[in-house]
């Protein structure tokens, strides 16, 4: 589904932050990518988001190949991909139901032919009860799994998730993993970097470690 071959990264004229990374990430497959705080994974994540292009190497996403991919297709590229950032990024103005819909409406659609399916899919990650919240009222395991299900709205391929349990207690982080290990089992491929250890120990799954610049991957 999404290969790298030999890979390289370097921002400007720095260091290479990644060389030589070669992997693949069949479709419905489970991982971990960890690593050192500055080893590169957020580096990776943008790499396969399409954010940033790779300074040597060759990545091929859904069988094209990314230096051919032009600025107008990656829209509909990226419906394939979603993406938990950090931070969440959720917009404070517009309700929980709103932000997981936005997707959809920046795309055009009307609502009567979503709004079924983005309160199904809050019901999922277990935000029925408060999809009329605003983000700021939300406590931070709500955000992360409202940040989720936006991510999960296009039904995408893949989902890259950037450190999920960074901001929650060890209970919730469980939570959240079970959510995504249900996401994983419903076919998606989901791809999940942190440095939480405790966490990558609940799950026998494969584990890709950045580390000087390299990857090793561990099935
Ligand atoms: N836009 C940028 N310009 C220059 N250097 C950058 C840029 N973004 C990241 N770097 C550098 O690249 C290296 C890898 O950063 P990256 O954020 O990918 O690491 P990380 O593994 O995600 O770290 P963390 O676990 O702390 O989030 C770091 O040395 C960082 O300073």
């Amino acid at each position: 589904m999404i290969r790298f071959e030999n890979v390289g990264h370097r921002y400007g004229m720095g260091p290479e932050i990644l060389r030589d990374v070669s992997f693949h990430l069949p479709e419905r497959s489970f991982q971990f990518l960890s690593g050192p705080s500055g080893a590169g994974k957020t580096t990776l994540l943008r790499l396969l988001f399409m954010s940033l292009k790779p300074t040597r190497g060759l990545i091929t996403i859904f069988g094209k190949d990314r230096s051919k991919i032009t600025r107008s297709e990656l829209p509909l590229m990226r419906r394939n991909i979603g993406v938990v950032f950090q931070d969440f990024r959720l917009l404070d103005h517009l309700t929980t139901y709103e932000n997981v819909a936005l997707p959809l409406r920046v795309r055009g659609r009307e609502e009567t032919s979503y709004r079924a399916d983005v309160i199904e899919l809050l019901k999922w990650v277990g935000l029925g009860e408060r999809m009329h919240v605003l983000p700021p009222i939300l406590s931070g395991g709500e955000k992360q799994r409202a940040a989720i299900a936006r991510a999960l709205i296009e039904q995408p391929r893949i989902l890259l998730a950037d450190e999920p349990t960074g901001n929650v207690d060890p209970q919730l982080a469980r939570r959240l993993l079970r959510l995504l290990i249900e996401l994983n089992r419903l076919g998606t491929a989901v791809l999940i970097a942190t440095h939480d250890l405790g966490l990558m120990d609940q799950v026998d799954a494969r584990r890709m470690v950045l580390s000087g610049g390299r990857l090793e991957i561990y099935d």
